[in-house]
């Protein structure tokens, strides 16, 4: 079994601009079907190694490409150019009720998300009553999930997220949305499955949790790897280019 739970070789991921020069109606029909873009490389030739077992923080500005590897790590996008391979189960926790549908409830939506991240219907049987009680959100399991905080959502979601046991967990920025008693489940969530060998990658804006959770990281800065290596590292070279204004 290889020691590293994530390889990330020369990734590249680029979206279109579309600039409309001319907002009339007029103008657009003339134009026919050509519109007029330019491309913007988010990703641009990013490669790193994940290690097996290891809390990794991905750290950077606003903008500088984070959430978009974690979509391509989580294969809603597809990298332009390079590839991205994992070794193990992976579940992730993206965007605050991604995977969720909002009309149906927060018991329906356990049995859809669970299903999407893998787990057979007997599986989520089994574990419901775990899920729920970590979640918090018993009291309104049976209500429309659009009636949820943003709090509640990724109570719930983080909840079936583990509850799928991965090997690897990637989780975006949502946990901040979670209230102080909650963050302090999942931390203890992440050390549980450091002590188990298993993989978590995590964005965060918070130092001081990426500096207590973690122990590798990898900082993007507009679209480029600047380092990744051990955290303190790696948080201290990131902390002294924002001083000198990156
Ligand atoms: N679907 C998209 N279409 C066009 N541009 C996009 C799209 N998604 C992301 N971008 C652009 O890619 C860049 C990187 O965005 P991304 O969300 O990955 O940054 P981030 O590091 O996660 O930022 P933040 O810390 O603010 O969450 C940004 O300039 C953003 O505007």
């Amino acid at each position: 079994m290889t020691d590293i739970a994530v390889n990330i070789t020369d990734v590249s991921k680029k979206f279109r601009l579309y600039h409309e020069r001319n907002q009339t109606l007029k103008a657009a029909i003339m134009r026919g079907r050509t519109s007029v873009h330019e491309d913007f490389w988010a990703l641009n030739d990013v490669s790193f190694d994940v290690p097996r077992g290891s809390t990794f923080g991905l750290i950077g500005s606003n903008g500088s490409g984070k959430s978009t590897l974690l979509k391509c790590l989580a294969k809603i996008y597809t990298p332009d150019r390079g590839s991205i391979t994992h070794n193990g189960k992976m579940a992730a926790l993206l965007e605050v009720g991604s995977g969720f549908h909002h009309e149906l409830s927060g018991r329906e939506n356990i049995y859809l998300n669970g299903s999407i991240l893998g787990m057979s219907k007997k599986e989520i049987d089994r574990k419901y009553d775990e899920i729920v009680e970590f979640s918090g959100v018993e009291r309104f399991i049976d209500q429309p999930v659009k009636n949820y905080s943003s709090g509640m959502y990724v109570r719930l979601g983080f909840s079936v997220a583990i509850h799928v046991e991965p090997d690897i967990l990637v989780v975006d920025e949502v946990l901040a949305v979670g209230d102080a008693e909650f963050q302090e489940k999942c931390f203890k969530k992440f050390r549980d499955l450091k002590t188990n060998g298993k993989t978590v990658i995590l964005v965060s804006h918070a130092m001081s949790t990426v500096l207590d959770m973690c122990d590798h990281a990898a900082w993007l800065s507009k679209g480029e790897l600047m380092m990744a290596g051990p955290v303190k590292e790696t948080v201290d070279a990131y902390k002294s280019s924002l001083n000198l204004g990156e």
